[in-house]
């Protein structure tokens, strides 16, 4: 703008008002439209910034209305509301505590104070925007929306969504470097001018010294250097790439609205460009390479196998009543039986659908079966553990302990197994082979298995009321019911992607919680794995990988293409390794333990439908649909905005400094400058 006022005035001073005004002006109207065009794409992205923060915000969450679990917005939320919550759940209200299991809540984003609350009978409260960081339990909604504590809170501040990218800022400082340079040029060029007029050696067309010491009057001096000062003014001008930044700006902004049409919702912006960089990919494999619908397909219990998987013929009455009730007690779903004979709805995680419907193959009464017996204490499941567990109270003084979880990891937990007649026989080392046997012949054919035991207990070796939340369930000496493989197809289109990715020189690796053999026998379906034979390091279980030292951790990562029973610190100690090893890594996670792995790699992508909050919080971008296709697809936007903002720097860069050199010669040579800023600008 000053250039343009300065241009302006010296322009009608050196050549009149008819002529002088029309390159002022036209760099008036280049900055002018600079400013109009930065203004409107800003506007229009603060719009966009909007909208994406209304998306984040729209939770869909399961509440109880009328007896039946069913999704809404947390928009449509209503005070009287009843919100079943579990581990990694955002309160999406305020309200009191009905009912729950080590029920604990994470205040740090009210408080300030990363310390995690243990809400009971004795303290229900909770406050909307907290995370539940252990057990589960439903909750009675109190306040909804600007009501609630933390809608007071956010009321009174407001958010700052004006943050560059690193890419802008580098960019940012480009464009000020050339400034700064084509100022010093510009500068220099002023006084080289300005001496060789003062000494009389530039002269007019005739021939005839511009400036002749002592003959000359004041307006004619003024004049002159006037004229040295426009030519001054436009090498500024022309040298200063403006349009640099802005350009980034408008294409990131245009990527993320067709990120967001393929259903990727970005969170940081910066993560689009860096997305391009991937070079490894470390993912899911649960709902991002498989379509997470879970069926129970093969049942082995009684230590016999069942065929088809709900054939209960050869067990005994006592067998199947132990079976559905450690089914229907032990699980974080649940099941709404409509009156009439219309079919039951199952909610809950995938996994615990598919096990709760071949309850109901079973013929299990799911709240007939619940109202039986009390639950004293809950284990919920974790992916660290691998296993979830209750305990219920049967009559006065019998108390089961039921576990569900991964297989071989419950049986090392077996010492006795029971047999199809409800006997309890001791579990020798033929029949560990024997379970052994089964669940590896399911995990080859890709089936997760998840195993079911018990162990009985009386009333006398359950702690007192007052201790029993302290209480740590006896997980030795178990009783192995049966094993159960859960079929969880492969997604379709999956090995287009991860080809893709190959092609693209990006390395796709799997990292599951699910057992070695299933890792091994999705992988080969999708496409990661080739050659079924592979050995370690190729394909390496999470507790061998963690054993190892950081050095050798940082040797085997880079040959690493699936791990299996991995927890969700294995998926940060390889994010570590694969970083340290020079790898731009991209991780999938869904689970509250993975905001770790997520914070540490370089793009953290969590998971829309089956990501909990805490690990959506965690992430530059959301998946919408869990979809490893997405995925790929926001690595090919990421390429493009580098490759885009790379030919326009290239362009911009060639236009300004050859106009810079073309003006700083000519000017040296002859005072005038052939390049103004018009030309330029347009050009
Ligand atoms: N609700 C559940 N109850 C008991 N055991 C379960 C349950 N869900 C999963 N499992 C067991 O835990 C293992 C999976 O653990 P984890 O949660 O770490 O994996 P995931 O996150 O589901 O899979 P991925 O890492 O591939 O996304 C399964 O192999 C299964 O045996
Ligand atoms: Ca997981």
């Amino acid at each position: 703008m000053v250039a343009a006022a300065v241009s302006l005035a010296l322009g009608i001073y050196t050549e009149g008002i008819k002529e002088g005004w029309y390159d002022g002006a036209s760099i008036g109207f280049a900055v002018l439209l600079v400013i109009f065009v930065t203004a409107t794409s800003d506007y229009k992205q603060s719009l966009q910034f909007q909208n994406l923060n209304e998306e984040k915000q729209n939770i869909q969450l399961e509440v109880v209305r009328g007896g039946r679990r069913i999704k809404v917005s947390i928009f449509d939320l209503v005070v009287g509301d009843v919100v079943p919550l579990k581990i990694g759940d955002q309160v999406p209200a305020d309200g009191v505590l009905i009912s729950g299991h080590s029920f604990s809540i994470d205040e740090s984003s009210m408080t300030g104070e990363s310390k995690i609350v243990n809400k009971d009978q004795k303290s229900p409260f909770m406050m909307s925007g907290c995370k539940v960081a252990d057990g589960y339990g439903t909750m009675l909604v109190t306040a909804v929306g600007i009501n609630t504590e933390w809608g007071l809170l956010m009321a009174s501040i407001s958010e700052d969504s004006g943050e560059e990218t690193p890419l802008q800022v580098r960019l940012n400082g480009v464009a000020t470097f050339i400034g700064i340079i084509g100022l010093s040029v510009a500068v220099a060029v002023l006084v080289v001018l300005l001496a060789r007029y003062f000494t009389g050696h530039t002269y007019n067309p005739d021939g005839s010294p511009q400036y002749v010491k002592g003959k000359m009057g004041v307006g004619e001096t003024i004049r002159g250097v006037v004229k040295i000062f426009t030519v001054a003014v436009t090498i500024v001008v022309v040298a200063v790439p403006e349009g640099l930044p802005l350009a980034v700006t408008l294409t990131l902004a245009f990527s993320m609205r067709k990120m967001m049409r393929d259903k990727a919702l970005v969170r940081r912006l910066s993560a689009c460009e860096t997305m391009g960089s991937a070079t490894t990919i470390c993912s899911d494999k649960t709902g991002t390479l498989t379509l997470n619908q879970m069926t129970v397909v093969e049942a082995y219990f009684g230590g016999e196998k069942m065929d088809p998987p709900d054939n209960t013929q050869k067990l005994s009455a006592a067998v199947s009543t132990m079976i559905i009730e450690g089914i229907a007690q032990n699980t974080s779903g649940s099941i709404f039986e409509p009156e009439g004979d219309q079919a039951p709805e199952v909610t809950g995680s995938p996994t615990e659908k598919a096990i709760l419907s071949w309850g109901l193959q079973l013929g299990m009464k799911f709240s007939e079966t619940r109202s039986k017996s009390s639950i004293l204490q809950v284990f919920p499941f974790n992916s660290e553990k691998k296993r979830g567990g209750v305990a219920v109270q049967l009559g006065d003084s019998e108390v089961h302990v039921y576990w569900k979880g991964a297989a071989e990891l419950i049986l090392q937990s077996c010492t006795s197994w029971i047999g199809t007649d409800g006997s309890k026989q001791s579990m020798t080392p033929e029949k560990v082979g024997e379970f052994k046997k089964f669940i590896e012949d399911m995990a080859v054919a890709s089936l997760r298995c998840v195993a079911f035991a018990y162990r009985p207990c009386e009333m006398s070796d359950v702690p007192k009321e007052d201790q029993r939340a302290d209480w740590v369930l006896p997980e030795d000496n178990l009783i192995m019911l049966g094993i159960v493989g859960i079929k969880d197809p492969c997604r379709p289109g999956v090995q287009d992607s991860i080809r893709l990715c190959a092609a693209a020189g990006i390395k796709v690796r799997m990292v599951t919680g699910d057992n070695l053999q299933t890792a091994r026998a999705i992988a080969l379906e999708c496409g990661i794995l080739t050659d079924p034979n592979v050995s370690e390091p190729t394909i390496i279980e999470g507790k061998t990988f963690r054993e190892l030292s950081d050095l050798e951790r940082e040797e085997v990562a880079d040959k690493i293409s699936v791990m299996g029973r991995s927890s969700p610190n294995d998926k940060l100690l390889l994010v570590k390794a694969l970083r340290n090893r020079g790898h731009v890594v991209a991780v999938t996670g869904d689970g509250t333990n993975d905001a770790p792995a997520l914070h540490e790699a370089d793009i953290g992508l969590s998971m829309g439908i089956q990501g909990t909050e805490v690990a959506k919080e965690s992430s530059d971008i959301i998946i919408l649909d869990d979809n490893f296709a997405t995925l790929v697809r926001v690595v090919r936007w990421g390429r493009s905005v580098y490759a885009n903002i790379q030919k326009f720097i290239q362009f911009q860069l060639t236009v300004n400094v050859a106009a810079l050199i073309i003006n700083v010669v000519s000017a040296v040579s002859s005072g005038d400058v052939p390049l103004n800023a018009v030309q330029v600008a347009l050009g």
